[in-house]
């Protein structure tokens, strides 16, 4: 029975959610299909495992929720996903612990997160491009070469380790974290936790094993390497140097690299991916971004951390980019201790509440022409300026991305890279032309071929 407390909200149904996950609808479709009640309410439910989950895209609601994360703690991934392979891989680590033990791991990573080597992200970036080079002219499926791109960066710069995935395509590294992505982060688990099963578990836990031995590896040769007096300034070498009190025991610390990979991987690929995907096809931007790379680096191929912020119109771009297709387009389900109103509906404490902030990106109420690629739109804000709660890509308040200026700097530098040596254009034909066909929560772009024409 449903309590009077939510008889008045949009319910979503099962069936309509299961639906759209096996279509592979993405978090687009989600808001389109239920945007008169978003709009209306800012707010719908959807029973799941016999409890009732919230969908809020009302900014108020966003702030309240993100500025007292005391009082609306993170859902625990125990509670989310009870007995799951991906709890026991991600374990206790920094984006889904609350309170003190939060505090300890927030306190290793921001030391780690503090200076961020720049040397490491030109490494991989020089790499990237120099691959792309002998693809001159043909057709790039960009989402899988920005993923291999980020797999990268995620390995030189925050453990020091080179995977190779720009090189070899089939390296055991990327293999390793394809497989567990694939099996153990599916989003029908939250509705059928099929890794109860025996049998299934056993099979999901040898990938899970194989992947953990592999940052184990990384662990004990960062040691060795330390102890060796060899210092390449990544951010495993922070995180272990800011630990020499024990703050993080070896499994907390392997729990925080493979959450890295999560969260760090996906998200900066499809980031890189919509954004060359919009400059394919506005090509006006495209050139102006091209002009102010030039004008901004002349002959140097990397930006310095001062030509980073002068990058006003690339800035402008990544930031309208992440408005219109943002990575993580909802955040980590909070769940509320105390009642909390919304309109006239007072949510019970209890409740788990996840922020849609596709929805809030898109809402008319907070953008004009929400739908339109419009970079001129930040020309007098910045990212710091999210004071109104509706842009929220890398979250808010003190659980804010952790590695926003990680990605920003790697979306940066692939981005200077690509304009200065390349025309970047739609491939014919391309399914995307009349917009950019999105699959899957996370909002991944179907296959996108892209044609790189170099410039002389
Ligand atoms: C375009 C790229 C990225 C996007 C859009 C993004 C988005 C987000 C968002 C929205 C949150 C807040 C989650 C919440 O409050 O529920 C978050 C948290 C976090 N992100 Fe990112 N992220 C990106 C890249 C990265 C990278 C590269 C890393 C690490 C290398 C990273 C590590 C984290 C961590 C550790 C947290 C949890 C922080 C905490 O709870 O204290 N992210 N991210």
């Amino acid at each position: 029975k449903t309590p009077d407390a939510f008889k008045n909200i949009h319910t979503i149904t099962l069936f309509n959610r299961i639906f759209m996950i096996i279509t592979k609808q993405g978090y687009d479709k989600l808001y389109f299909s239920h945007k008169q009640y978003f709009e209306k309410d800012g707010i719908v439910k959807q029973r799941i495992r016999g409890k009732w989950y919230c969908l809020v895209t009302d900014p108020a609601i966003a702030k309240e929720l993100l500025l007292k994360p005391d009082v609306y703690p993170k859902m625990s991934i125990e509670k989310l996903f009870p007995n799951s392979l991906f709890a026991e891989y991600l374990g206790t680590n920094v984006a889904f612990s609350n309170g003190d033990v939060w505090k300890r791991h927030r306190r290793v990573c921001n030391s780690a997160f503090k200076s961020l080597p720049l040397h490491l992200f030109a490494e991989t970036g020089l790499k990237m491009i120099n691959t792309l080079e002998t693809i001159d002219n043909k057709p790039v499926e960009i989402k899988n070469f920005m993923q291999r791109y980020a797999f990268d960066v995620l390995g030189k710069v925050a453990f020091g380790f080179d995977f190779n995935s720009i090189g070899n395509p089939n390296s055991v590294y990327i293999t390793a974290f394809d497989e567990v992505q694939k099996t153990i982060f599916n989003p029908l688990s939250l509705i059928f936790p099929i890794d109860r099963v025996p049998i299934i578990r056993q099979q999901r836990l040898k990938k899970v094993n194989k992947l953990n031995n592999i940052f184990n590896e990384i662990i004990n040769e960062k040691y060795k390497a330390l102890a060796a007096g060899k210092s390449q300034g990544d951010l495993l070498e922070n995180m272990l140097n800011a630990c020499d009190n024990q703050m993080l025991s070896d499994s907390e610390l392997r729990y925080n690299l493979a959450l890295f990979m999560l969260a760090g991987h996906e998200t900066s690929a499809i980031a890189l991916a919509t954004t060359l995907y919009l400059l394919s096809t506005y090509k006006n931007v495209q050139e102006k971004a091209r002009e102010e790379v030039l004008r901004i680096l002349g002959d140097d191929l990397i930006p310095s951390a001062d030509q980073h912020r002068s990058l006003k119109y690339l800035n402008m771009i990544i930031q309208e980019n992440l408005r219109l297709y943002p990575p993580a387009p909802a955040l980590i389900f909070r769940e509320l201790t105390e009642n909390i109103k919304i309109k006239d509906t007072v949510i019970p404490a209890g409740t788990p509440i996840e922020l849609f902030l596709y929805g809030i990106h898109h809402s008319p109420k907070l953008w004009n022409n929400p739908e339109e690629f419009l970079p001129e739109r930040f020309e007098k804000n910045d990212y710091a300026d999210s004071e109104n709660y509706s842009w929220l890509a890398f979250g808010a308040g003190t659980r804010t991305c952790l590695g926003n200026n990680f990605s920003l700097i790697e979306q940066r530098i692939a981005l200077c890279l690509l304009l200065r040596k390349y025309e970047i254009s739609l491939a014919p034909n391309s399914i995307h032309k009349n917009g950019l066909k999105i699959h899957t929560q996370m909002l991944l772009p179907y296959p996108l071929d892209l044609i790189f024409k170099r410039k002389d």
